[in-house]
């Protein structure tokens, strides 16, 4: 039924039951009980037809001028469209305009596709602060670091930069190293036994937890628990939907990652006692959580020096929820990308060689690294081209100027999205078209609007793992063109994107992988 059915509204007065003033004769013949089971029928149908109308003068209150439906569906909004996103739906969203609104579930929300405006609200901590999706503060548990705000989150997060140090990245690079040629043969000896070409999807996720946890934890996490939670993670990814069902129940998906968080917080609370036993006891750090437990041991350190078991482990789990969905995904589609542009995975394998002098086996460094702009590049433009988060939600403190003709109300939830900065023809010539070498050219438009490349966030909050999170994709794909050749199976999907939290190929990037010959291109 329509809320604007004027038949509706015509039969609201006379049906109200507010007391004597609208009490009518009521005709002998009519049963009593009948009649007021009419009434309250009215009455009921008026309130309803009363909150549908409020729903939609709001809505239509709050969206002002900007584009969107005119109308919202009662009660649910675009829900359905929010539980099976599209990229072609956002798309159409982003291109109606700088600014945009929906409603779901009577949440207001205000989409923000330029850069300008998508950077205005990173970067006004006052008006606006991040609020993730629904599921989130469940999931993480809601006295994660990363839900503090203003001064108590600055504070917290200049104790952490000392975790991404190039000191720390140092100690990284040489366990990704490790890690990551471990899981590339058997990636191959996989491939020996079942030749077809198979998904990376889940391969390559595995490869980033294991490569996260061992950066993490080091020697302070047995592979028994790296599986463990590599195992249960899956159902962390499931529950990031924009709207969950709101209790965690039996059954439900907030639930499953509820009881996943639990596993993985007991493995990561241990880690970090066996580390700080290790520190005490004079060992050298080999890991995240012993370069920190050591930093806090610095008699030259200001900041706070006590931190629990749990705290630490809570850091650390905030770490994997915030990168584990989007370095995969920068993983799997730099490998599609390389495969499917075999002329510019030529130039990655030549720039390997001259680096590595054609010893292959010898671990990269954060030296070696920077001497391999290419793959740099490479890795740049592959974010770019699908960058692994599009959007990350914040919500509205109090009313929000956010342009000259429009305020966002407070209360809203406000949506930074990224894909049209990194998509500008003017900054991007061929948006679509993966073209590292415009990386390349220090005066190209690319390097000269750095503000466009959001792919990491901007202002207070943004995020905190960027070099880290940069050096391990570059890593794994250089490793992988080392060590085998990857010939991509094209399937009508391959080119469709699966919106699970991040972007994905829809097929999972199906490669055909053999071992290579390493000593020539
Ligand atoms: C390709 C990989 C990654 C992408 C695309 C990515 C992207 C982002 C984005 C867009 C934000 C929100 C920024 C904002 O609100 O302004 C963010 C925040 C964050 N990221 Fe990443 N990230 C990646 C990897 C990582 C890694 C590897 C870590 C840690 C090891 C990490 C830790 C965090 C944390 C803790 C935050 C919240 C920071 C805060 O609230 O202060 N991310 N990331």
């Amino acid at each position: 039924m329509s809320f604007r059915d004027p038949s509706l509204s015509a039969s609201m007065p006379s049906s109200t039951s507010l007391g004597p003033l609208y009490t009518f004769p009521v005709p002998s013949f009519i049963n009593l009980s009948q009649g007021k089971s009419t009434t309250w029928l009215y009455t009921t149908a008026a309130i309803i037809a009363a909150l549908l109308i409020l729903e939609q003068s709001v809505y239509r209150y709050k969206k002002g001028h900007l584009p969107g439906a005119k109308w919202t569906i009662p009660i649910i909004g675009k829900f359905a469209e929010s539980v099976t996103p599209t990229m072609e739906g956002y798309q159409k969203q982003w291109n109606s305009g700088a600014l945009s609104a929906i409603s779901v579930f009577n949440i207001f929300i205000v989409m923000a596709s330029s850069n300008e405006y998508a950077r205005k609200i990173l970067n006004s901590p006052s008006y606006a602060e991040p609020c993730l999706v629904h599921s989130a503060k469940t999931v993480l548990r809601p006295d994660n670091w990363v839900f503090l705000n203003g001064k108590a989150h600055l504070s917290y997060r200049r104790g952490l930069n000392s975790l991404f140090t190039r000191r720390a990245l140092g100690i990284y690079i040489g366990i990704q190293d490790a890690i990551t040629r471990r899981h590339l043969n058997r990636w191959l000896e996989d491939a020996a036994k079942e030749p077809a070409p198979k998904p990376i999807m889940m391969t390559a996720r595995h490869l980033n937890m294991d490569t996260s946890l061992k950066v993490f934890c080091g020697k302070h996490i047995t592979e028994e628990a790296a599986l463990e939670i590599n195992e249960k993670y899956w159902a962390i990814t499931q529950s990031l939907e924009l709207v969950n069902f709101p209790l965690a129940i039996p059954g439900t998906k907030v639930y499953k990652a509820v009881q996943a968080r639990k596993v993985a917080l007991h493995w990561l609370e241990l880690a970090a006692h066996r580390s700080k036993i290790s520190m005490a006891n004079g060992s050298e750090p080999e890991c995240m959580l012993d370069e920190w437990v050591q930093v806090l041991a610095d008699p030259a350190y200001k900041g706070r020096r006590e931190f629990s078991d749990l705290e630490m482990a809570m850091v650390l789990f905030s770490f994997l929820f915030a990168s584990q969905d989007a370095m995969s995904s920068g993983l799997i589609y730099g490998f599609q990308h390389l495969a499917d542009h075999p002329e510019i995975l030529a130039k990655v394998r030549e720039e390997q060689e001259r680096v590595r002098q054609g010893d292959m086996e010898k671990p990269v460094t954060l030296e070696m690294l920077d001497q391999m702009p290419y793959l740099n590049a490479v890795v740049k433009e592959s974010m770019r081209v699908k960058p692994p988060v599009t959007m990350v939600p914040y919500k509205t403190l109090r009313a929000f100027p956010i342009s000259d003709d429009y305020t966002v109300p407070a209360n809203s939830m406000v949506i930074p999205s990224f894909f049209n900065s990194m998509h500008d023809p003017q900054i991007f010539p061929e948006p679509e078209e993966f073209k590292p070498e415009r990386w390349l050219d220090p005066n190209g438009s690319a390097n000269q609007n750095p503000k466009n490349y959001i792919l990491f966030g901007s202002g207070p909050h943004r995020c905190i793992g960027i070099e880290y999170a940069t050096m391990n994709i570059a890593l794994v794909l250089a490793t992988a063109a080392v060590m085998m050749d990857f010939e991509h199976e094209l399937t009508p999907l391959s080119n469709e994107v699966e919106i699970i939290a991040t972007l994905f190929p829809k097929d999972g990037c199906r490669l055909k992988l053999t071992p290579r010959m390493q000593s020539n291109n």
